[in-house]
């Protein structure tokens, strides 16, 4: 091997069989051979990823979210106060002081999540849109999704609206959702991780393609899933849950806590700086949403507790604290400060947007365009299905993913901080999302760059031998 090939493969991290099993495709293992040299077992490896991360996972987050809705509505969205309070008590009394005040499948909450389920799923097999091919699966499948997306956000956003000013009239409001949200997400809880029950039967007895399968043991399958793409009568699982689900209760819960800030407060401009940074990047990501059906969260995250839960109630709660807590604590940023955090939320979203375009244009155009007025710089990358079929695709070695590998990852977490920043420095709550979401591309860089190095082996190496920096241009 050349020196600068060596140099390329100690930048690489250490890819486990079994990640690249799950990812699928054929291809480089020197990184698993190097973790068998450090000695990590794969026995000690499969316990931690396998078992003790999802139990971790899946004890504490549907207790953080309520811990979180907690805080922001009981504790002005102090942690200390929350946490003052809850260890006056044992565990089980705060715990139960915790889900005690929520009515779980109260009537409420039942007829608000299943009516938006209902009207959401009416929308996806209503609205017209083109059909677009998902990349192909390590199984050699393509999937097919109606490109309809963005027309849905448009009607129910527009509808929520026009609710807002009906309702009005009769003296009621759509904020009655922020009064009984403990009930709502209590509800959501219980129901997802009933749904997710459902998605790993059907996946082991009823997949609705081939890539599906067990991994032998229970809880890692519900925590992962039993399946690619599930489709329930038609219905593309994936799809409703990350994006007419999730993203879009997301920006239905900014709309709302603004809407209840307004009718507490009157015009408060941090609020407003903030809804307008979540729903311009929450809008961009329905523009751009058949490009989200070719990231890994489609490609390879099966349709388990992960990414399911995670879509159906962390994105609901986590995603949307910052607007939930500037409800109770209305902050005051005044003309220059509120201009200056709007133009450079903007500004991220543009960076972190036509990062993605990039990436997408240069492959739709078969590298025969321009990236950033040049001729971009390519690597015609082949690799394996597990059928043995030979495939090609390119990487982009210029534009923004010429300065580092995950370089859109930047804007993203900018972007955040700047949506957050409205909520001043009081308290720490708020910040909860920008400092998750940090962990959560941080990671997402490995495990990317590790199914790259095991989809594309050498033409990968040869990728970070010309942009050696995975997020942040000469530091990492
Ligand atoms: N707010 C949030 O919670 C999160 C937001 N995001 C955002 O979602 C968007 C998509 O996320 P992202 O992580 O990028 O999605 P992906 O993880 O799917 O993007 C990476 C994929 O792009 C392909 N790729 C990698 N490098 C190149 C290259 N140089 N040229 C061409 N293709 C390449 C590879 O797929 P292939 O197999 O096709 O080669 C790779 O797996 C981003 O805007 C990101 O910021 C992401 C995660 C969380
Ligand atoms: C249960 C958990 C501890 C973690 C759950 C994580 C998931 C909710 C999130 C993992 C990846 C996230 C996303 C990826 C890419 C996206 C595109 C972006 O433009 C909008 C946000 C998102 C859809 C985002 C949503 C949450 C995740 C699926």
């Amino acid at each position: 091997m050349s020196k600068r090939k060596e140099k390329a493969s100690k930048q690489q991290d250490p890819v486990t069989r079994s990640d690249m099993l799950s990812n699928g495709f054929h291809g480089y293992k020197e990184g698993y051979e190097k973790l068998e040299k450090i000695g990590v077992t794969q026995h000690n490896r499969d316990f931690f990823n396998k078992i003790f991360v999802p139990v971790f996972l899946m004890v504490s987050t549907p207790n953080f979210v309520m811990l979180l809705w907690y805080t922001a509505t009981k504790h002005k969205g102090s942690y200390g106060n929350m946490v003052h309070s809850i260890t006056q008590a044992s565990t089980l009394d705060s715990l139960r002081e915790l889900w005690g005040d929520v009515h779980i499948c109260s009537n409420f909450a039942l007829s608000v999540v299943f009516g938006y389920c209902i009207w959401a799923l009416l929308l996806m097999k209503c609205l017209p849109g083109k059909l677009v091919k998902g990349p192909i699966t390590p199984k050699g499948n393509t999937p097919v999704y109606k490109d309809n997306g963005f027309s849905h956000y448009v009607v129910t956003m527009t509808t929520l609206f026009i609710l807002t000013v009906i309702l009005k009239k009769y003296n009621l409001s759509p904020s009655v959702v922020y009064d009984n949200f403990g009930d709502i997400l209590g509800t959501l809880n219980v129901l997802s991780a009933i749904f997710c029950i459902f998605l790993y039967i059907k996946g082991l007895y009823s997949p609705s393609s081939t890539d599906c399968g067990s991994s032998g043991n229970i809880i890692f399958d519900y925590y992962w899933g039993t399946e690619l793409y599930p489709r329930v009568l038609g219905f593309d699982i994936k799809v409703f849950t990350n994006c007419r689900f999730g993203m879009t209760i997301w920006a239905v819960l900014v709309y709302i806590y603004a809407l209840k800030s307004f009718e507490l407060h009157g015009f408060v401009d941090s609020m407003i700086v903030s809804a307008i940074l979540q729903l311009a990047y929450i809008t961009k990501f329905f523009w751009w949403e058949a490009g989200y059906l070719s990231t890994i969260d489609i490609m390879v995250d099966r349709a388990g507790y992960y990414i399911c839960w995670g879509c159906l109630v962390y994105v609901p709660s986590l995603y949307a604290s910052v607007s939930l807590y500037l409800v109770n604590n209305p902050v005051y940023l005044g003309r220059f400060w509120s201009t200056f955090i709007l133009t450079c939320g903007l500004l991220s979203i543009s960076v972190n947007y036509f990062a993605d375009w990039q990436k997408q244009r240069v492959r739709s155009a078969d590298g025969d365009c321009l990236i950033w007025g040049k001729k971009p710089n390519i690597i015609r990358a082949k690799y394996t299905l597990e059928d043995g079929q030979e495939k090609e695709s390119i990487l982009l070695t210029s534009g923004w993913w010429g300065l580092s590998r995950h370089f859109h990852y930047i804007p993203e977490i900018l972007l955040a901080l700047f949506w957050t920043l409205p909520a001043g420095f009081e308290n720490f709550m708020p910040f909860s999302y920008v400092i998750f979401l940090t962990i959560l591309l941080t990671h997402r860089s490995f495990r990317d760059d590790d199914k790259c190095s095991s989809k594309y082996g050498p033409f990968w190496m040869d990728y970070c031998e010309r942009v050696p920096h995975r997020i942040v241009p000469y530091l990492f």
